[in-house]
């Protein structure tokens, strides 16, 4: 069956950036005033963090502004928690939570008393014998910070056992893929799960372990950051109305609040 877009989600706006390093500043920036003023709201705050080159280099942009003092958090307040991983062995280079470690959080825990048990990356291969194990793994983690009230998307669709997350950062692949939902496969049909696993992942290394639409869709705010001319089509089609989830699975990006695409002017340089 066709995914449609739940239509009680927060619409996209775009906020466009000269490039890659102005829009890594710029949502460094809102990072952290998110950050600051939910854990002062609610005494914690969660954030799902992503790979990929503007992912990984808002997290480097975000630690530079906190060398050059900008305020920060309570970060005994914050937690971070990935929206996708690849199954490989932990430390290895190619993993999102190895790189946004060497970008930000190794600092804020050597630095700046971020505990390293605020940190929830997903399973490793050494963890999970396959992706649905870690897919599995990682859920129970999420349950096990899960709020009173259970995180539920716009609209009254079912809730999830998972933290609300105030926060979900998405990059968005050239082929229009976020978290390791690809165009085309199954796990973009899971559904009343926070998790699923990935066997055949187009994007090497095949094996990977993802949050769901419906995870993602109880997100206040989804945040996607796309830099490059190599994302141009995706973009493009991605605010196509005609263009089906299926193809373009950043077009189902969506939050409960807002949902924001981040786009340097490469990357947007086919929209019309
Ligand atoms: O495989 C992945 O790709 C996307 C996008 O990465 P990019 O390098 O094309 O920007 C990333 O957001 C996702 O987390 C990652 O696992």
């Amino acid at each position: 069956m066709a995914i449609e877009i739940n239509p009680a989600a927060a619409a996209p706006r775009t906020e466009f950036f000269d490039d890659k390093d102005a829009l890594t500043a710029a949502v460094a920036r809102k990072m952290l005033a998110v950050l600051r003023e939910t854990s002062e709201a609610d005494g914690v705050v969660h954030v799902g963090l992503t790979g990929g080159g503007a992912g990984i280099g808002a997290l480097s942009a975000l630690g530079a502004l906190l060398r050059e003092g900008a305020s920060a958090p309570d970060w005994g307040r914050v937690h971070f928690w990935w929206g996708d991983e690849r199954l490989l062995p932990a430390r290895d280079p190619e993993r999102n939570d190895h790189q946004a470690r060497e970008a930000l959080l190794d600092f804020l825990v050597a630095e700046h008393g971020l505990p390293e048990e605020n940190i929830h990356p997903m399973p490793t291969s050494e963890e999970a014998a396959h992706p649905a194990a870690g897919a599995e793994m990682y859920a129970q983690q999420l349950e096990v910070h899960a709020s009173s009230e259970d995180a539920a998307p716009a609209g009254g669709a079912s809730a999830l056992k998972m933290p609300g997350f105030a926060l979900m950062l998405l990059g968005v692949g050239p082929d229009g893929h976020i978290n390791s939902l690809f165009p085309g496969k199954a796990a973009l049909h899971a559904e009343g799960a926070a998790t699923v696993g990935e066997e055949d992942s187009p994007k090497p290394p095949a094996l990977r372990v993802s949050l769901t639409f419906d995870a993602v869709h109880t997100a206040a705010r989804v945040w996607t950051v796309v830099a490059g001319e190599d994302k141009a089509e995706a973009v493009a089609k991605a605010f196509a109305e005609t263009t089906p989830v299926e193809e373009i699975p950043a077009r189902n990006a969506r939050g409960t609040l807002e949902t924001v695409w981040h786009i340097d002017a490469a990357a947007a340089s086919r929209l019309s």
